[in-house]
């Protein structure tokens, strides 16, 4: 199975304090691999880096063979990496619709010179961009939101305008940062069951879990973190039964 991002010896400083360790790992294609580990172990500083948030003290990652770490975001971005935050970063003030419009538009390349002279190939790119968003947005039954500020949605719904808002950019590769954060058990199902449809169509995703119960249904592979370093990688059964993995979550209790 072929890889589609390629992490080597990465290593991010903050002044003393070293948040990522020589860290080296590898996700294949089409899979779902689950970055999981204590609090602090470095898991949203190495997708940071993957995201071009943040530039790597050293180390280098590559993404479908391309070298990705010297690129700022919005060009990782265009080479088909998309990302949720942690901490939500939707446009409260646009409608949700927009939101995803603006995902859609980037991708379908409306020009501002057609949307100042109203062309009709404006109209009907603005039609058919339109058309898009809301599929995207029906994916988390978030339709009848569509008109409403996003900011006044309720916060589980966020999260998923978040998640539709990525994949309207048509990712290789989907980045979810704790999606499952502040859901409740049915948001999760829906969420579970969407993740599972992304990766039937192709998309590759990497995510950074607390909940291991969504961790072990989900993931191919999963990478354990520990202190910034890699501790292991596996299969979640595999990763269950990793004596070291053990100990660093039995300590964490
Ligand atoms: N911008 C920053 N400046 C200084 N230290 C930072 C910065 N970002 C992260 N750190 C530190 O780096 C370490 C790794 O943090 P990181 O957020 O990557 O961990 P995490 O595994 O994602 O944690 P959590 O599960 O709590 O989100 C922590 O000690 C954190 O305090």
């Amino acid at each position: 199975m072929s890889e589609i991002l390629k992490v080597k010896n990465l290593v991010k400083t903050f002044g003393g304090l070293t948040a990522v360790k020589d860290l080296s790992f590898t996700v294949k294609k089409g899979l779902i691999t689950a970055l999981i580990g204590p609090n602090g172990s470095g898991k949203t500083t190495t997708f940071n880096m993957i995201s071009g948030h943040l530039k790597p003290t050293s180390g280098e990652i590559y993404f479908e063979n391309t070298r990705i770490d010297t690129l700022p975001p919005y060009k990782i971005a265009r080479l088909g990496v998309a990302r949720t935050f942690q901490n939500l970063e939707i446009f409260g003030h646009l409608t949700v619709l927009e939101n995803v419009l603006l995902a859609v538009n980037s991708r379908l390349k409306v020009f501002l010179w057609e949307s100042v002279i109203r062309s009709p190939s404006f109209f009907k790119k603005e039609k058919e961009a339109r058309e898009k968003a809301l599929e995207y947005l029906r994916l988390f039954n978030l339709e009848d939101w569509a008109e409403k500020p996003a900011a006044s949605l309720p916060f589980g719904l966020q999260r998923y305008l978040e998640i539709a808002r990525a994949l309207a950019t048509c990712p290789h590769l989907l980045l979810l940062d704790e999606a499952a954060s502040g859901l409740d058990a049915r948001e999760k199902d829906l969420l579970k069951e969407r993740i599972e449809a992304f990766k039937k169509e192709g998309v590759t995703i990497l995510l950074v879990e607390h909940d291991m119960n969504l961790v072990m249904e989900l993931a191919d592979e999963v990478i354990v973190l520990d202190m910034g370093r890699k501790i292991a990688q596996g299969t979640p059964r595999e990763i269950q039964r990793h004596p070291e993995v053990i100990a660093v979550y039995l300590g964490e209790g």
